[in-house]
């Protein structure tokens, strides 16, 4: 069994495969390093063999997990690197290793998955879009507050902003003009994400007409949905460039 994580700025996702066929055995979301020692330990039959990780957080702090992963399941956990070239798809920012390793690996998977041109539309902490071209060049892509940084901004940034988390699941069941803060405030982020993610859309078919493949990943893919009906919905998307960077037989 292999664990594979995604360490984002906010949680961590990880699941559990089969080495031999990759069949999933278990999987979650968590916001700390024990969670997901608990997490990962309370799988009936667990056998790691090893451990592959994409993160987007500091050196020190993503050392740290690998220790504890060591200490906790005696294995070397292997972190994916940034490279000018991998898969077909060359890394298209002047500094490779400033992109974000989350949105190099979702682009190498999306490429992989698409077999042309590609739009990855990322929805988690930030909010990421990146372009990859039918040869597999990364044109580059752009990021934006995500809908937890756009909510917090507002309740961090006004005195007037107070709602609870239950509230704010419930407003968005519609996008109509709120009658209340939570609902003014949570459709209109919802309103910014999928504006996000049409214009875009529209930028994708100005550079390749109607030949591209559009990829929607992130904890919040579901909020956009209707604005990108023709997106596949890949919530493992990093996952599958993962295991591309890190082949661990
Ligand atoms: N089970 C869940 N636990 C936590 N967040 C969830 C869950 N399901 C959906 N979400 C939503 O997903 C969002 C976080 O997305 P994601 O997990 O992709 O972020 P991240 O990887 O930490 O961020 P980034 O990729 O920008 O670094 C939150 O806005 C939250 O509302
Ligand atoms: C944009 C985030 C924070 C999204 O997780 C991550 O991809 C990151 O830290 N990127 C580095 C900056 C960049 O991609 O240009
Ligand atoms: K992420």
């Amino acid at each position: 069994m292999i664990l594979e994580l995604d360490c984002g700025n906010s949680f961590i996702k990880w699941r559990v495969i089969h080495a031999a066929d990759a069949t999933i055995v278990g999987g979650g979301i968590v916001d700390s390093d024990q969670a997901l020692l608990a997490a990962v330990a309370a799988l009936p039959s667990l056998r790691l063999k090893g451990c592959r990780i994409v993160s987007v957080r500091s050196e020190e702090e993503t050392d740290a997990l690998r220790a504890v992963l060591y200490t906790g399941f005696a294995i070397q956990a292997q972190v994916a690197l940034p490279v000018r070239e991998m898969a077909g798809v060359r890394n298209g920012y002047e500094d490779f290793e400033r992109l974000g390793m989350d949105r190099w690996l979702a682009a190498l998977g999306a490429f992989h998955l698409a077999k042309g041109a590609c739009l990855v539309i990322d929805l988690g902490t930030a909010a990421k879009a990146d372009f990859v071209a039918a040869d597999g060049e990364h044109l580059g892509g752009y990021i934006c507050p995500g809908m937890p940084l756009m909510r917090s901004q507002l309740r961090t940034h006004t005195r007037r902003i107070r709602y609870d988390d239950a509230s704010a699941e419930r407003a968005v069941s519609t996008l109509a003009p709120g009658r209340s803060t939570v609902e003014a405030v949570e459709r209109g982020c919802v309103l910014m994400l999928q504006g996000f993610a049409r214009t875009q859309i529209e930028q994708a078919r100005a550079l390749w007409g109607d030949a591209f493949t559009v990829f929607l990943t992130g904890g919040d893919a579901p909020l956009v949905r209707e604005a990108a009906p023709q997106a596949r919905i890949v919530p493992d998307l990093v996952f599958v460039g993962l295991a591309m960077a890190c082949p661990l037989d």
